[in-house]
């Protein structure tokens, strides 16, 4: 118990965000660190926490590997009780790195006791804060729970007010590192660190391990083809191999295709290690072969990086890392291409090629086609991605259009 309220200490200065509507963004509001609280227009509050219980978890710890696994644990275990409402909330220190804990809001009916045996059950792990909230007066009380032998009881609390949006979106505090890696040893060390829990994961890193230099590619150009799903990147990869006499390579590389289905299935720390590494072989063998022609890769990093933050980021395009931040940095252990092309086409003609495809999407791709918001974070995030930044290209002309504009901007680009 002292070390759970211990812990709590810290809670007292931050602020809590809801996602309870992506739309209109999320409502924040602050839990102040002395027992009296400020107070404030509590209404919006009153609104969200009014009908039924209302209990907050947030899943903390040193290991992240396991934290990572548990969150998704307990998102399944609330969303599967009778009558519940589940919504995404974290917790984070206003416009300070890495102090995003994610977490989420449940609420259920009043007469409902299956949440409480949920948050019994959850709370005999010591990385997980349940708080329940209760109004008084006109105040709202956060008040943080703990086990007992009569059940759950309050161990502290806390005086909840509403909080100014910060000037970052908290989803973006976190990145470096959890969603995006800016070095080998950044996403080998997540790997590392889930061996024991992912026992592939040692043959993903004997796959990458091995002694190279793969920052410098050789004398002919190396152009990367990036895009959603369906732009057209495998037609129009094809034909520059036959036009430019290239090699074509792609990201992730076909030595980690047997563990792909395996690693997307796993928290984004974790997938997103994965396809970090996968970045590394690929420019090996990008290194290689550019001593002996021309080099075109299909997805690279802009496709990691993007991807990566775009889910990361929730809510609206607006609560993306603005144009400039480190987020959008190119490793700097990396090999550069000499040139990264994004094909661009419309929502409906993508749709319309998706359609005509009538392959099985990845979840990600068809949570694309769901999810507007998210395509349109995919695109942004590509385009702010620096040095090298990709160069737009109209990808909705006919395929040999495509090819011939995509030829002469090489030619031009690259001083052929
Ligand atoms: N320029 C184009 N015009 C019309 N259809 C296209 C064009 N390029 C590709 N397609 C078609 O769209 C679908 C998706 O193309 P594909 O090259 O597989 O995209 P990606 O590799 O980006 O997922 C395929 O059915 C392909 O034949
Ligand atoms: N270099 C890469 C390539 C793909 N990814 C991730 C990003 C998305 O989650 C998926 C998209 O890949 P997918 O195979 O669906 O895309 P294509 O069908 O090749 O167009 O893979 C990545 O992170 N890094």
């Amino acid at each position: 118990m002292a070390q759970r309220l211990s812990r709590v200490r810290s809670w007292g200065s931050r602020v809590f965000a809801v996602e309870c509507d992506v739309t209109t963004g999320p409502v924040y509001f602050s839990v102040a660190a002395t027992p009296q609280g400020s107070g404030g227009d509590v209404r919006p509050l009153g609104q969200l926490f009014g009908h039924g219980k209302v209990f907050s978890l947030h899943v903390h710890g040193d290991d992240r590997v396991r934290a990572a696994k548990f969150h998704g644990d307990v998102k399944s275990r609330l969303s599967a009780l009778p009558r519940g409402h589940v919504m995404e909330m974290s917790s984070f220190l206003p416009n300070q790195k890495r102090s995003l804990v994610k977490g989420f809001l449940m609420r259920v009916p009043a007469d409902s006791s299956a949440a409480d045996d949920a948050l019994l059950e959850l709370l005999r792990e010591d990385a997980v804060h349940a708080c329940s909230y209760a109004t008084s007066g006109d105040r709202w009380w956060q008040q943080l729970l703990a086990r007992s032998e009569e059940g759950l009881v309050v161990a502290e609390r806390f005086c909840v007010a509403p909080a100014p949006a910060p000037e970052h979106h908290p989803s973006t505090l976190n990145i470096v590192n959890s969603d995006v890696f800016y070095s080998f040893r950044d996403a080998q060390q997540v790997l590392i660190e889930c061996s024991n829990i992912i026992p592939e994961s040692k043959a993903v890193l004997e796959l990458v391990n091995k002694p190279s230099d793969p920052t410098v590619k050789g004398k002919f150009p190396v152009i990367v083809i990036e895009g959603l799903d369906a732009t057209g990147k495998t037609t129009l990869t094809d034909s520059l191999k036959g036009a430019m006499g290239a090699v074509l390579l792609k990201s992730p590389p076909q030595v980690l295709a047997p563990f792909r289905q395996l690693f997307d299935a796993e928290p984004p720390l974790i997938r997103r290690a994965f396809y970090a590494l996968g970045n590394y072989i690929t420019a090996r063998q990008i290194a290689r072969e550019s001593e002996k022609a021309p080099v075109i890769v299909d997805r690279f990093w802009h496709s990691t990086a993007a991807y990566a933050i775009a889910t990361a980021v929730s809510g609206k395009v607006g609560n993306l890392p603005g144009l400039g931040s480190e987020v959008y940095q190119w490793p700097g252990d990396l090999l550069k291409p000499s040139l990264v092309l994004l094909l661009s086409v419309s929502p409906e003609e993508r749709l319309r090629r998706l359609s005509g495809r009538g392959l099985e999407k990845t979840v990600e791709e068809a949570e694309l086609e769901a999810n507007h918001l998210f395509r349109q974070k995919v695109e942004e995030a590509y385009m702010r991605i620096q040095n090298p930044a990709c160069e737009v290209v109209d990808a909705s002309p006919s395929p040999d259009q495509v090819l011939q504009q995509v030829l002469l901007l090489i030619k031009s680009k690259c001083h052929l």
